[in-house]
């Protein structure tokens, strides 16, 4: 078997032109949506990441608002901006780019932002009602992994979908959305952590293996089944090159579905992102 490409730049495309009328439709009622991303620190890697943000948003008319603070910045300015941003009724959604210099406390400062402008899906509010089966923003990563799925047509319902990793913002929140009693889920949850035994064994147990535990080419042949579907959520760089979880040449030709890395789910990331901040703009017409 040679596995099927599963195409996330064209998939993210497709879900962005659908988002046009959105907001097309809301700024007729004069209301634009609008992203403010607050960047600390100077790390190029997220330089990237908020530029691709910034230009999908000009792409598709949604206001960017870009606050690009220095590494030094403290605890206490950086809850005020959250503030004031909270605030804001041009801001429908707030994204704080992670990670953050170390003297800052994440969690403090991801739980200021205003769940119901929390567009990353990140804070507590927003993950318990994901849990209970009534969210209101899916994180992004998570979501554009359902989203491949069921718009390449692969059934998840009554499959056994191992993940490898157990983050707050992959592994677990997919876990619990692909468990739920609804469409595009109601699968059998696998969890598999650097706590496992035999990661083997319970690998080639998935219909479908979303590796998201940031260990580069770590899931190599062996470890899966023939006809397995397989959707790769790593973005590493190893010697300036951006590789996968998944060992690409040695999974390819077994698998019956892959997610390449670039051009996988990294750009789904940003379309859920940005179905997100609409989502948010269009909440504050219905109450
Ligand atoms: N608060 C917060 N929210 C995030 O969503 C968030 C974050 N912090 N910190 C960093 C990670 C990483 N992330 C990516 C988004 C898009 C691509 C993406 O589009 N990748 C392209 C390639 C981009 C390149 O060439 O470097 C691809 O996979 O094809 C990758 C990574 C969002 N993150």
């Amino acid at each position: 078997m040679k596995a099927t490409l599963i195409d996330g730049k064209k998939v993210s495309q497709e879900i962005r032109e659908e988002l046009k009328p959105r907001v097309q439709n809301l700024i007729q009622q004069d209301l634009k949506p609008g992203l403010a991303v607050i960047l600390v620190g100077d790390d190029p890697a997220s330089q990237v990441y908020v530029r691709n943000k910034e230009k999908a948003c000009e792409k598709l008319g949604v206001y960017s608002l870009k606050h690009q603070l220095p590494s030094t910045t403290s605890q206490n300015d950086l809850l005020h901006l959250i503030d004031e941003l909270n605030n804001n009724p041009a801001i429908h959604g707030i994204l704080v780019q992670l990670p953050l210099p170390k003297h800052l406390d994440e969690k403090k400062i991801l739980y200021h932002i205003n769940p119901l402008k929390d567009v990353d899906g990140f804070h507590p509010y927003n993950l318990g009602r994901l849990m209970i089966g009534d969210p209101i923003f899916l994180p992004c990563t998570p979501w554009g992994v359902q989203e491949l799925l069921s718009r390449y047509q692969i059934d998840i319902s009554r499959k056994h979908v191992v993940i490898v990793g157990r983050s707050n913002i992959v592994g677990k929140p997919l876990s619990m959305m692909l468990v739920q009693k609804a469409k595009a889920a109601n699968a059998t949850i696998t969890i598999c952590h650097t706590g496992t035994e035999n990661l083997a064994q319970h690998t080639q147990m998935a219909d479908i293996l979303i590796a998201a535990a940031g260990s580069p080419k770590m899931i190599t042949g062996e470890l899966i089944r023939e006809g397995v579907v397989v959707i790769d959520v790593g973005i590493n760089k190893v010697e300036d090159k951006l590789v996968g979880d998944v060992d690409f040449d040695s999974v390819v030709d077994k698998a019956s579905f892959i997610t390449p890395v670039p051009g996988g789910v990294g750009p789904m990331t940003i379309a859920m992102l940005m179905a997100n901040t609409v989502k948010s703009a269009e909440r504050t017409l219905h109450g």
